[in-house]
């Protein structure tokens, strides 16, 4: 494997689901070669290709496909819920369908295609118990004790929502931070601020984990819906406008369905050169 890489480098795809940017590497038929440093060589914006996160396709023999999540700073993450719209995309047209089962660290999902184009995927159930966010310790999830009364909903990733008067005035590289690192998250956690701005209409934006600002997240669209519910600020279908385009969240008996846009930017070729000084 490493033979076909330091001779022909490393193919790769550049994608975005309402912004959030993507670099898509297809490791079925091999070993996974992705690793920290490499992920956080790719992800710079200016000495690699850039990304929000980093999803590696692998071969998996219980579904379509499976998939592992990186983000630019190297970390692994458990969910990414536009990258995994962006990749279902992509294998569904390689193989002639309109729906596809994925692995992830949080098990199977299920996506689709919609006639209009759109990737819908059941993101799964939310997880409420401060064990599964995860917290480190136990505190009502709905009413966190920090600044802001946040919510803490896990989506297979943790995610601390702040419900705001105007989320487009939120210092995002002000606040984010501090919340990112809080020590309730012992694993750290993505940040959304979001505001109402009609019914079953939310404007949201995202200090993401191991990333920074972002122009959307697809998790955290999830969490941010299912929080927005459970504080009876809207119903169950809600639809996010953040910085990079439009979501909608879908809080259904089975899980909580993801809906958006994807598109295919370019496709490249990492040089043998730069994955060998990194791997
Ligand atoms: N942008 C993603 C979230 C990616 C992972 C997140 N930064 C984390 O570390 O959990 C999404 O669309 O869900």
């Amino acid at each position: 494997m490493m033979d076909s890489l330091s001779q022909s480098g490393l193919p790769f795809m550049k994608m975005h689901g309402a912004g959030n940017d993507f670099v898509v590497i297809d490791s079925r038929g091999r070993g996974a070669v992705m690793t920290p440093g490499l992920a956080r060589a790719i992800g710079d914006r200016n000495r690699g290709v850039g990304f929000d996160q980093l999803a590696e396709i692998t071969t998996s023999d219980s579904a379509d496909f499976g998939l592992v999540f990186w983000n630019s700073d190297g970390s692994q993450a458990g969910a990414c819920g536009n990258a995994t719209r962006c990749v279902s995309d992509h294998v569904m047209r390689g193989l002639g369908v309109d729906r596809v089962t994925l692995v992830t660290a949080r098990g199977t999902l299920r996506a689709e295609r919609l006639a209009d184009g759109r990737v819908s995927v059941n993101m799964g159930p939310p997880q409420r118990d401060w064990r599964e966010v995860p917290l480190a310790q136990a505190v009502d999830t709905l009413h966190l004790p920090l600044a802001g009364d946040p919510v803490a909903i896990g989506m297979g990733n943790p995610h601390c929502i702040r419900f705001v008067p105007d989320a487009e005035a939120v210092d995002l590289a002000g606040v984010g931070p501090g919340h990112e690192r809080d020590p309730l998250f012992p694993q750290r956690t993505n940040v959304e601020f979001a505001s109402l701005i009609g019914p079953d209409h939310l404007r949201m934006r995202v200090w993401e984990r191991g990333t920074g600002i972002t122009l959307a997240c697809g998790s955290g669209a999830c969490a941010t819906a299912v929080a927005a519910h459970l504080r009876g600020l809207t119903g169950r279908h809600v639809v996010l406008e953040a910085d990079g385009g439009t979501l909608e969240v879908d809080w259904r008996e089975d899980g909580v369905w993801l809906t958006g846009p994807v598109a295919r930017v370019f496709d490249g070729v990492l040089s043998p050169g730069f994955v060998a000084a990194h791997r």
